[in-house]
């Protein structure tokens, strides 16, 4: 059975709208624990418009599964993965523009500079994973600079709107997946993993891992929604003296 890791950026998201204290992804990270989630994905972007470096540091001493620290392959980056010692690094790519991340780490163009930065983050005792499309040049690539792990990016198969692509988008995970399997690399997959599309990608029995984050969190803002608005009302018609 494949693990959960929950992604809490958009917690701290929400935070930063008002640049407040609350919520905290530190507090979210606790409590996907709690529910069971195998471990916990952050990424901290080199703009920091989400999750910011204390938090980072303070998740290092609170979680208690497994912290995979999603980052650009910098130098900034490096050094504070050494610090700070997750379990796992994910490197992916990053646009400041984006909205989102957009596509795969390119391992074929930058693989020298990978490759270093793969050998740090090992010399370092960190295992590596890295971010990329389901495309055999990228799977074997990945494989020959010795990284751990690929994450396969799920974003195209997501998004695809017709039933014909999302069926060509999950044979591409799925090919990518056997192969990097075959290779001898852990499969994890995630961008735009949802309620519904995970029915199709459960079927792929080699994930290992799936990496979800805005689906959940924007869920988790729906189902507890009425519990906070009642809780609301309550102390104002003081039927609840609350301890919050
Ligand atoms: C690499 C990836 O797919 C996600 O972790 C994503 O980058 C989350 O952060 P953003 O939502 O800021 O892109
Ligand atoms: N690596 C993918 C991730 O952490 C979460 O992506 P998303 O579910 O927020 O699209």
């Amino acid at each position: 059975m494949a693990r959960v890791a929950i992604n809490v950026d958009h917690v701290a998201t929400v935070r930063q709208a008002r640049l407040a204290h609350e919520p905290d992804p530190v507090t979210a990270a606790a409590l996907v624990e709690l529910a069971g989630a195998h471990g916990v994905v952050v990424h901290l972007r080199e703009d920091r418009r989400h999750i910011q470096d204390r938090d980072v540091e303070i998740l290092r001493k609170t979680v208690k599964t497994r912290l995979n620290l999603e980052m650009a392959a910098t130098q900034e980056m490096v050094q504070l993965a050494l610090r700070i010692k997750p379990d796992i690094v994910t490197l992916v790519p990053e646009k400041r523009q984006e909205l989102t991340t957009e596509g795969g780490l390119d391992v074929v163009l930058y693989e020298d500079n990978l490759r270093q930065v793969v050998k740090t983050l090992h010399d370092g005792g960190i295992p590596v994973s890295l971010f990329i499309n389901p495309d055999s040049k990228q799977i074997k690539t990945a494989h020959k600079i010795e990284a751990d792990c690929v994450e396969i990016h799920t974003g195209p198969f997501a998004e695809a709107t017709s039933y014909l692509r999302r069926q060509e988008e999950y044979e591409r995970v799925e090919n990518a997946t056997k192969l990097a399997t075959k290779l001898g690399l852990v499969v994890h997959a995630g961008h735009g993993v949802d309620y519904r599309n995970i029915l199709w990608l459960r079927n792929i029995r080699e994930i290992e891992e799936f990496s979800i984050g805005h689906a959940v969190i924007a869920r988790a803002v729906l189902v507890g929604l009425e519990k906070a608005v009642r809780e609301m009302i309550a102390l104002v018609t003081g039927s609840w003296q609350s301890t919050v």
